[in-house]
């Protein structure tokens, strides 16, 4: 399976999950420092104080890199290293990372793909409202510029957000991610004020000549069990109508917007039924609706609903009533998720129906599994096994005629894995955190052989 010419093979990671250094040249503090030092929210207590130190050990980072041959490699930049409270004069020394950072990648030969934003908010705009409160999408959009201003010459592929759905539902839905709030009413706010901070920053980096732009979702094929392992399962009404609501919620609630300017009907109802629409303003749809070149899809597993009368919602899902989420029959990895291969390319063929108008682009795939270090090297056979059958998927999506620019493995480094601290390992590159010592997974092998061939 040979991948098309251009087709760009990189690797994904985040600021908060990697970077340590919290405190070092005038970073201010983010939502996740607050959170994962409050006990009880991370396992064993973990926080991203340290993570992999690759504030301080990029170069070497990016050696990796290099030795893996990645045409491309995705990370985020902590908007509190360049404003420490989120708003204001703008840190130089937060910014001066970031740029050696690029110059050290297109030294190497590597694309650099900057996330604006992979959920480390600002705490002093937290303690104004976050997301909850409008004024938060207008300086992200400030930030977004600031930092396009000082890498827009050498930084071309721009990604507003990670997964806004994770942000708004995880953070102020259920609270298992920061900041922890749990109010149906206050997730739906912070969606729509972050479709409102992606598009208000996607025209400012658009009126800066951003190259590409693209918004990252998390995103997946919603199944009923049956549907899982038999793609030509019929569903019943019932549940067939579970299946289109969590489709709804999980993808269409944000790139009907990005993409189209318009609200489903179902998000609208779900808004009016927790805490009204009325943050939704006239006019914020067309500016939500600034144009995009490609769509980010962090792929991991599909989601797995039926309907269950009489249910209620879940806190993360609101507007989810009468729906059940249930379990696949597959094998699942560390995290518990089902491994569905085929799930990657359904999705891919499906959004690439109904978003004709823009690229797409595999922004995160990858797993975690419980590696064991022997004799100084990582056999992760599992891992390899995941990444091979998701990447045939890939290609069939390509054949399937879907506009596929890309694919990111999630992820380059062990790291902080958010509510899960360090005992979940998605890298493909081994990290001994108490020495910080790199080691080429088989995985990592593996993958530069792919790139080397570009293909399978
Ligand atoms: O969990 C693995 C990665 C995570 O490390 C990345 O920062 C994040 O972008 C990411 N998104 C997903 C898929 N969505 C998801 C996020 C949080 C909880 C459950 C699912 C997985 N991952």
């Amino acid at each position: 399976m040979i991948f098309p010419e251009d087709f760009v093979w990189g690797a994904a990671t985040a600021s908060y999950q990697i970077e340590g250094a919290v405190k070092e040249d005038g970073r201010g503090q983010s939502i996740w420092d607050t959170f994962s030092h409050a006990p009880g929210n991370v396992a064993n207590g973990d926080t991203g104080d340290v993570a992999c130190d690759h504030y301080h050990r990029y170069q070497d980072d990016v050696g990796l890199m290099r030795e893996l041959g990645l045409a491309a490699y995705r990370f985020s930049i902590a908007w509190p290293r360049i404003q420490p409270d989120g708003w204001g004069s703008i840190n130089p020394r937060g910014l001066a990372f970031y740029d050696r950072l690029v110059d050290a990648l297109l030294e190497a030969d590597i694309s650099p793909y900057v996330t604006l934003y992979h959920w480390d908010l600002p705490q002093g705009l937290e303690e104004r409202g976050g997301w909850t409160d409008r004024d938060t999408a207008f300086r992200f959009a400030d930030y977004a510029q600031a930092v396009h201003d000082k890498l827009g010459d050498r930084v071309g592929d721009w990604a507003t957000l990670n997964e806004p759905w994770v942000s708004a539902y995880l953070g102020y839905g259920n609270g298992v991610h920061a900041p922890g709030q749990r109010d149906p009413a206050a997730a739906m706010r912070s969606a729509h004020h972050l479709l409102l901070g992606h598009g208000l920053a996607a025209r400012r980096l658009r009126d800066g000549g951003a190259r590409r732009i693209m918004l990252v979702v998390n995103s997946a094929p919603v199944l009923t069990p049956a549907q899982v392992n038999d793609p030509a399962a019929v569903p019943g009404e019932a549940d067939a109508a579970a299946v289109h609501r969590i489709h709804t919620l999980l993808t269409r609630q944000f790139l009907d917007p990005a993409v189209n300017g318009t609200y489903p009907a179902e998000v609208l109802e779900a808004a009016e039924r927790n805490g009204g629409a009325g943050h939704i303003k006239d006019g914020d749809l067309e500016l939500i609706n600034a144009p995009i070149d490609l769509v980010g899809v962090n792929y991991y597993n599909p989601c797995v609903v039926e309907s269950g009368p009489g249910l209620p919602a879940d806190a993360a899902w609101p507007g989810s009533e009468g729906v059940r989420f249930a379990t696949a029959d597959a094998p699942t990895t560390a995290m518990g998720w089902p491994i569905v291969p085929d799930g990657l390319s359904r999705l891919l063929v499906r959004l690439s129906r109904d978003y004709p108008r823009v690229g797409l682009m595999v922004t995160e795939n990858g797993a975690a599994f419980e590696d064991v270090v022997e004799n100084g090297r990582v056999h992760d056979a599992d891992r390899v096994a995941y990444l091979n059958g998701h990447l045939r998927e890939v290609w069939r999506a390509i054949e399937a005629g879907a506009d596929l620019r890309g694919y990111l493995v999630w992820s380059l480094l062990d790291n902080f894995e958010w509510a899960e601290g360090y005992r979940r390992r998605f890298g493909i590159v081994h990290v001994d955190f108490t020495t910080q010592t790199r080691v080429l997974k088989d995985s990592a092998v593996w993958y530069r052989d792919v790139i080397a061939r570009n293909g399978l």
